[in-house]
């Protein structure tokens, strides 16, 4: 499903109200078939760019494009192919979850028998159709996020564009909003998907990007990033030979910057990529150590986003 061509792409995008500059240069692509997870503070940028690119506001300077199509130039046809989740969004009195949904795929000009696909392919997708005649003011949160990305896929968008879609939601709606957003990569649309909780967007992102007052600071999957921004690890080393020796060893080496030992485990920090912690094992079986576990710590979502802005910003 992958192609060459962008779904989405901000060149240069920048906003400013007043004296605030809420996006200041901001340029980043996503691929059919990607999910780009879009991280930042409170007060970041995150919905302003994200506005921008749904047409509902327009860049100071720079711009941005949906399958091709300037969203300054060309907002009609963007709307078309993109389908936004605010953050936040009123519920109806007295309108039950098929008449939500009939409302928004007749307001995109969806007739007939293509009303109808639309309609049960996207309760069937969000989990719905057994809640069809369901007043929407009495579902619960998870059911009225599932509500709300269905209203967003009505019209079959290439694009989609979630503002906080996991905000206030219990650990089971997560995941099952994590799977559905995935169900839609997979379908090979592009899903730009904001978030301040940054883990939560580690397992299905292929891309992040880290905004902080109104910057990009880094951009690239997990470990790209973690490349970038981290040439420290922590190796948790567990030895079955003498572990003061294999301490006093570890100690001397240059690429070594601090070695910590609780009986047979020896807690490492290293200074170096993958290809020098492949190096320092070799050496150190080389030595005669019987290594019986070599681990490196995983880079959590949350140090690099401290690591990444660290003194980036004022
Ligand atoms: N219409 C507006 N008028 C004036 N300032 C605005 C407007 N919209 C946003 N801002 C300011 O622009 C900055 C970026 O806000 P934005 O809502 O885009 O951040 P965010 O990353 O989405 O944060 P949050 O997670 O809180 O929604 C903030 O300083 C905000 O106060």
């Amino acid at each position: 499903m992958k192609s060459d061509r962008p779904l989405i792409e901000l060149r240069g995008l920048h906003r400013v109200f007043g004296d605030t500059h809420a996006v200041r240069g901001v340029s980043f692509q996503v691929m059919p078939g990607e999910v780009f997870g879009y991280i930042g503070p409170n007060g970041a940028g995150k919905t302003t760019s994200m506005r921008i690119l749904a047409t509902l506001d327009e860049p100071t300077a720079g711009d941005a494009f949906v399958d091709g199509l300037s969203v300054t130039e060309d907002p009609d046809r963007v709307r078309r192919r993109l389908g936004f989740m605010p953050d936040y969004y009123g519920a109806y009195r007295d309108v039950n979850v098929r008449e939500y949904l009939d409302f928004f795929a007749r307001s995109y000009g969806l007739r007939g028998d293509e009303r109808r696909r639309a309609l049960s392919h996207a309760m069937g997708f969000t989990g719905l159709d057994k809640l069809a005649t369901k007043p929407m003011d009495g579902l619960s949160k998870g059911m009225k996020q599932r509500l709300a990305l269905g209203r967003t896929m009505i019209h079959d968008p290439a694009v989609m564009v979630l503002d906080e879609p996991a905000a206030g939601l219990d650990p089971r709606a997560r995941i099952e909003l994590r799977e559905m957003i995935s169900q839609l990569a997979d379908l090979g649309k592009a899903v730009l998907i904001s978030s301040h909780i940054l883990t939560e967007l580690a397992a299905i992102c292929h891309k992040v990007g880290i905004l902080e007052q109104g910057q990009l600071l880094a951009v690239g999957s997990v470990d790209e990033i973690s490349r970038q921004a981290q040439p420290h690890s922590v190796i948790t080393i567990r030895v079955l030979t003498d572990p003061a020796s294999a301490h006093d060893w570890l100690a001397a080496r240059a690429d070594v910057e601090r070695v910590e030992r609780v009986e047979q485990r020896l807690t490492v920090r290293h200074a170096g990529d993958d290809v020098a912690r492949a190096d320092l094992l070799e050496s150190l079986i080389g030595q005669g150590v019987r290594v019986a576990e070599f681990r490196s710590q995983e880079t959590s979502l949350e140090d690099l986003f401290l690591h990444v802005t660290e003194g980036r910003v004022q």
